[in-house]
This record gives C-alpha cells, sequence and structure tokens, in this order.
C-alpha cells in the first residue's frame, strides 16, 4: 500500500465536520484518484471536549496550532475554522514549511488573498479556496479552467446563503427577519458573526475575490460598493410583489471597456430572471463571457456537506498535482491595471419609495428634479397614506447613472414637500 497523504484540519464545526465525513466515506473514491489513501492526522479546535457531530479519534483533537502546522508529516492543511489576521500567520508558517494549503475562508482570501498566493507560488505550494465563494458550487475552477478563453464582462450573482434564506423565507411565507435569521443561525449558514452576512460584507468579500479572477485585476473589498439587507421592509417585499419583481442580494461586477464596478446591494429583479428563483441558501452566479454568452452556475452557497465538497475537491486537486510534481504554478497574476469607473459611468434602473405632503404640484415638483437630469419613469403609483395628509409615492425610473440619482436622491430630501424617502433599491436584469 502506498504512503497516505496526511492532512491537518485547522477547524472542526459545520464545514470541518463535513470535511471529516467526505473524507472517510468517499475513501474509496479518493483512492481511485489520487492512488493512495487520505488520512486525517491531527485537528485544531477551541475545545477538545466539545460535542461534535462527527466522530473522531479524540486523540486527534488539540488546542495547540503547532502540533498541526509543524507537523513533519502533514502535507495538507485544511483551514475551516474562520478568522483573518492570526489564521494568515499560521497559513504562511505553514507554506513557509513546504504544506500545501485549502481554505474556505472568504474574510482571509478577500483581504490577504494576493499576498498568499505569492508566497504559496515561492514555496511550490498550492492554495487552493473554491469553497470561500459559493460554497459547493465549483464557481472559481469554472472561471479559471472553464472559461479561460473567453473574456467575462458581467458576474451576477447570489452568493449569500444566508441572506437568500431570510429573504425568501420573509417574502414567501411572511416571517419575521429576526425568526428566519435565527434558524439559518441554527441550520449553520450563517457566519460566526452574521452581521457579515446580513450587511453585506461577505457577499462583497466573495464579489471582491470573483472580480479578481473573472476581470484579472486587483480588486481589492474596499471596490466593492456595498449595502446589506438590514433595512429592507414587508412593504417593499409587497411592492415588488406588486409590480412583478423579487428581492435578492446581488453581487454585481461588471467590465465596460476597461473599466470595471464591483457592488452588492438589496435588487429588485424581475420575477421571470434565472436568479428569481434562486431560493433559501442556493446561491447561483451568471458569468457572460464575449465569446461564451450567458451561463449560469447554481448550486448550494453554504451548508456542511455543499461546503465540504468543495474543500474536499480542491484537496484532490493539490493531491493529483503531489503525484505530477506540479505543485505552485495556480497562482493567476492579474493581467490588466485597475480602473474603476466613476458614479457617473455606472448605470442602472431604480426603484424609490418616498412619503410626500398630499398638496397640489407635489407631484410635479418631484418630476421636475429627474427630468433635469434626463431621467425618465418606466412605472409609477400613488396612493394615499393613512397617516394625514401624506400620499406614497413609488416610482421605477429607466436608466439613471449613480451620480445623476444620487444627486437627485439628495434634492428630494431637501423637498419641503417630501416628508421622507423610505426606500430605494436599484432594479436589474431587464431588457434594456
Ligand atoms: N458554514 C458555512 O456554510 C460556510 C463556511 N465557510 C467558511 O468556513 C470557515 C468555517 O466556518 P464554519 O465551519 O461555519 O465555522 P464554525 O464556527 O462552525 O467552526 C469553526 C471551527 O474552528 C475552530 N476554531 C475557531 N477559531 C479557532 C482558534 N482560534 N483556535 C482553534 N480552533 C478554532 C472551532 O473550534 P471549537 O469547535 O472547539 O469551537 C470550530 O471547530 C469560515 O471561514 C467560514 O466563513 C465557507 C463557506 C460556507
Ligand atoms: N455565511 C455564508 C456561508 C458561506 O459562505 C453564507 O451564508 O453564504
Ligand atoms: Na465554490
Amino acid at each position: 500500500m502506498e504512503k497516505p497523504i496526511f492532512v491537518g484540519l485547522l477547524g472542526l464545526g459545520t464545514v470541518g465536520s463535513g470535511v471529516v465525513k467526505i473524507i472517510e466515506n468517499h475513501q474509496e473514491k479518493l483512492m481511485h484518484q489520487v492512488g493512495c489513501p487520505v488520512k486525517v492526522k491531527k485537528i485544531l479546535v477551541r475545545d477538545v471536549h466539545k460535542p461534535r457531530d462527527v466522530a473522531v479519534d479524540p486523540a486527534l483533537l488539540t488546542t495547540s496550532a503547532a502540533d498541526v502546522l509543524d507537523d513533519p508529516d502533514i502535507d495538507v492543511i485544511i483551514e475551516v475554522m474562520g478568522g483573518v489576521e492570526e489564521t494568515k500567520a499560521w497559513l504562511l508558517r505553514a507554506l513557509r514549511q513546504g504544506k500545501h494549503v485549502v481554505t474556505a475562508n472568504k474574510d482571509l482570501m478577500a483581504v490577504y488573498g494576493s499576498e498568499l498566493l505569492r508566497v504559496a507560488a515561492e514555496h511550490r505550494c498550492d492554495l487552493f479556496y473554491e469553497a470561500s465563494v459559493a460554497g459547493g458550487i465549483p464557481i472559481l475552477r469554472s472561471l479559471v479552467d472553464g472559461l479561460a478563453s473567453d473574456r467575462i464582462t458581467k458576474l451576477m450573482g447570489i452568493v449569500n446563503g444566508t441572506t437568500n434564506y431570510i429573504l425568501t423565507n420573509m417574502s414567501q411565507n411572511g416571517a419575521s427577519y429576526e425568526d428566519v435569521l435565527a434558524e439559518a443561525q441554527a441550520l449553520g449558514f450563517a457566519e460566526a458573526d452574521p452581521t457579515s452576512d446580513v450587511e453585506g460584507l461577505d457577499a462583497a468579500r466573495k464579489m471582491a475575490i470573483l472580480a479578481r479572477l473573472g476581470f484579472s485585476m486587483d480588486i481589492d473589498l474596499d471596490d466593492v460598493q456595498v449595502k446589506g439587507i438590514t433595512e429592507v421592509t414587508e412593504e417593499d417585499l409587497n411592492y415588488g410583489k406588486r409590480l412583478g419583481y423579487t428581492m435578492k442580494l446581488i453581487g454585481i461586477a461588471q467590465r465596460d471597456g476597461q473599466k470595471v464596478e464591483v457592488s452588492v446591494q438589496p435588487t429588485f429583479l424581475p420575477d421571470s430572471h434565472p436568479l428569481a428563483s434562486v431560493h433559501n441558501e442556493y446561491n447561483a452566479v451568471y458569468v457572460y463571457g464575449e465569446a461564451v454568452g450567458e451561463t449560469m452556475f447554481y448550486g448550494p452557497g453554504a451548508g456542511s456537506l455543499p461546503t465540504a465538497t468543495a474543500v474536499v475537491s480542491d484537496l484532490v486537486a493539490v493531491m493529483k498535482n503531489m503525484r505530477l510534481g506540479v505543485n505552485g504554478h495556480y497562482a493567476v497574476v492579474p493581467q490588466y491595471e485597475k480602473q474603476l469607473k466613476a458614479p457617473a459611468e455606472i448605470f442602472s434602473k431604480y426603484f424609490l419609495r418616498i412619503h410626500v405632503k398630499d398638496q397640489v404640484g407635489a407631484f410635479a415638483k418631484i418630476t421636475t428634479l429627474f427630468s433635469e437630469r434626463g431621467v425618465s419613469f418606466e412605472k409609477i403609483l400613488q396612493l394615499p397614506l393613512k397617516e394625514n395628509g401624506l400620499a406614497e409615492i413609488v416610482i421605477v425610473t429607466h436608466d439613471a447613472s449613480q451620480q445623476d440619482y444620487e444627486d437627485i436622491l439628495q434634492q428630494l430630501g431637501d423637498l419641503e414637500i417630501v416628508e421622507r424617502v423610505q426606500s430605494s433599491y436599484r432594479v436589474e436584469g431587464e431588457k434594456r
């Protein structure tokens, strides 16, 4: 029997337990693919006495990172613990000792991905991170390998399972935001601190990683405009339904010429759009390439076994490279200088809900603000409100630049007849 490949695990939570199960349950298939057994040698946890979702030999557990990182028998480190600064230091330590790394950590890869990949390449090590974006969907490999010959111009995705689970259940079952968030946490989809899910940061990290690979530019997390779902109300979802829209937290990365925009925000999509029917913790990434045209990748974006599938598939890729002696050649050096669009170069339709004083001429004042900037309306609803003397106006615009739209919003707020701007969302996915 060939010498086994030894794996060290950092973390045995939702994803780590799934990794152990897949390595055990699919051992025969793994052996067939790589020609030797795969063994987990050591597992770092915070508390060795905690009850686990998977049965492991207690002797494998340790609370000392050195037991895993510095074990000379361990060939591959699988990092499924989360965290950024300390985790980065540990992975650098592993890479510098010639250990390959597989990680599910988008927080880390969105910020330090370029540096870690450079160090990995210097030490002829693989560093794979498929699970970090859209869980079980093999989207990173599809961009890097499957679409290698094409020029990607648009990536649009639902890349956070927790928020999709929340929006689906609020919209379809009338559930409360707090209740569904608690469910998503119990099911293991949410991050340790779910603020990063609901405020859009988790999706922004994934979009930065996707845009970097898709456009071959050094896109940083700071380049992503971010808005989460915490202000989305039941009223907004109901208006969306009346207008034939579904609300999703959408990441958009778009290239026009050499310039790009990357954002994450709650967005109305026409009900007929393929992303509108992606529900619960499922994710989907729509990719447009100049030659291939439209493609869409769909699957579970979070959860134990789906995410672990991506992790263990990365492990298989490392092991195949080990057998061929070709590790450390995967880091993609960006081909293009980063050029971000200015707000005047970003175009979209917008949904706007405002409360105005129900007075003669109020509507004319509002339309004037829009027409002065050449922004026209596609849909308008006006309804009296129970609140005395107020009316609710809902507008869907035709295409407007972000700059014009933001100027209009500011001036609307200054109008005496406008009581409040209640909500405002991008509208995407309609034929232009
Ligand atoms: N959950 C999901 O669906 C997905 C998660 N991810 C990413 O995968 C990673 C892991 O997520 P998940 O499994 O949900 O997280 P969990 O919180 O369920 O598990 C984290 C594990 O890491 C251990 N751990 C954390 N910090 C330390 C530390 N400083 N020292 C020692 N052990 C530590 C914990 O030990 P103990 O058990 O003793 O507390 C636990 O076993 C994160 O980066 C996350 O963003 C990516 C895609 C999907
Ligand atoms: N918290 C994340 C987990 C996967 O990355 C999500 O909800 O998508
Ligand atoms: Na993935």
